[in-house]
């Protein structure tokens, strides 16, 4: 197994230190009991405690600084108590670096059935076999606490857009509620750190307020939430231009579920620091590769005969060491290499889209290094 976990004494304070800025791209490091995060940082998602079709030392090596998990999934199967008593998620998944989990609430709206909001929290059916469950702001802590998480996220409730601007202000006064709850139930270990999640659907007012009250409650780091969610791409940039300066510059602040690399291009240089989205993992697995030059659908019968590499530049193995044709082989038969491939492939890209703007941030060439790789998008896959 891996290296024992940091004692409690030995691990690091939870911190954040802001290294350079050019224009409203930022590029820092957050300090955890179980590492460092370069930001921006890309997050692979880990769901159930596996980043699907791939070893964790896999995605190390593409350059992973953090995972994340999810509260909903894990309580559900195999359970917090049970992951706890195996010695928490790190140990358990054998991914000794830093872990942030989600605190259900979104996936429960997603996923579960029978859904009920009351102010004490939600109670729904599970997905997987109908039994009833309870998450409250104190209970998600508590479960994100046997996961033994680095950084751990509040109860809030997301609302899927469009929405009414009362049921946006309902939700956002709601999450804010239960943000001061979190602060009050977590026990924050040293290193660990809790994050607030900014909500009011597409209304600046509301996310203002929404920002002003997690401010003052005071966070180790602020996620936008209630984004990616529906919107178009120029709705989230517009909600992301009208929060983030609302934020402490000395906190980390993280876009969740977001997204393609568009997305994050556009998130890194309006002054997001950390991203996930299952968009890179879940892709693979059907078949679509992402390079430095766009998409590449494998399923699509012209690669059949194709020798090239996906990138021979690439320095992972899975895009510069196979050819197209026997990729589109794999993923036309069905064959698990190809979903393991394509994530690999996928994964990869993701860490070096995320350590190329890290670089540029880091010698003032952001504007130029965001315009070139617009450019090879724009040249597409040839
Ligand atoms: N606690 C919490 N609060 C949110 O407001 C939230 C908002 C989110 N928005 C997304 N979007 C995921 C979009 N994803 C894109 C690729 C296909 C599957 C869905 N994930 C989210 C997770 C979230 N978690």
């Amino acid at each position: 197994l891996t290296r024992p976990d940091a004692a409690p004494s030995e691990a690091p304070a939870f911190g954040f230190a802001l290294h350079a800025t050019d224009g409203t791209a930022r590029r820092g490091t957050v300090t955890t009991a179980h590492g460092e995060i370069r930001t921006p940082a890309f997050m692979p998602v880990g769901t159930l405690g596996t980043v699907k079709c791939l070893y964790p030392e896999q995605v190390r090596a593409t350059g992973a600084d953090i995972l994340l998990g999810n509260t909903y999934h894990l309580m559900l199967r195999p359970g917090a108590e049970r992951v706890a008593g195996q010695g928490g998620l790190h140990r358990f998944m054998n991914w000794p670096h830093p872990i942030l989990t989600d605190s259900g609430g979104f996936q429960v709206m997603s996923l579960a059935k029978l859904r009920k909001i009351t102010e004490k929290g939600v109670t729904f059916q599970s997905h997987v076999d109908g039994s009833r469950h309870e998450l409250t702001p104190e209970r998600s802590l508590e479960i994100q606490g046997l996961l033994g998480s680095d950084i751990q996220m509040q109860l809030d409730e997301c609302v899927a857009l469009p929405a009414d601007r009362r049921e946006m202000e309902r939700a956002m006064e709601l999450s804010l509620r239960w943000a001061a709850r979190s602060k009050a139930a977590f026990f924050g270990r040293r290193g660990h750190g809790l994050f607030g999640i900014v909500q009011g659907g597409d209304d600046e007012e509301l996310r203002a307020r929404s920002a002003a009250g997690l401010v003052e409650i005071g966070f180790d780091g602020y996620a936008l939430g209630g984004l990616a969610v529906g919107e178009p791409q120029e709705v989230m940039f517009r909600v992301i231009e009208a929060t983030a300066p609302a934020l402490p510059a000395d906190r980390p602040r993280y876009l969740m579920g977001v997204g393609t690399p568009q997305d994050i291009l556009g998130g890194v240089a309006r002054g997001i620091d950390m991203f996930d989205c299952v968009m890179p993992t879940r892709a693979g697995r059907h078949g679509l590769a992402y390079t430095r030059y766009g998409k590449v659908n494998l399923r699509n019968a012209r690669h059949a005969d194709d020798p090239r590499p996906l990138d021979a530049a690439s320095d992972c193995p899975a895009a510069r060491d196979w050819s197209r044709a026997y990729l589109h082989h794999l993923v036309r038969t069905g064959e698990a290499l190809g979903a393991m491939l394509l994530t690999h492939v996928n994964v990869a890209y993701y860490q070096s889209l995320m350590a190329e703007l890290r670089v540029a941030i880091e010698t003032g060439r952001f504007a130029e290094v965001k315009a070139q790789i617009e450019a090879d998008w724009a040249r597409g896959d040839i």
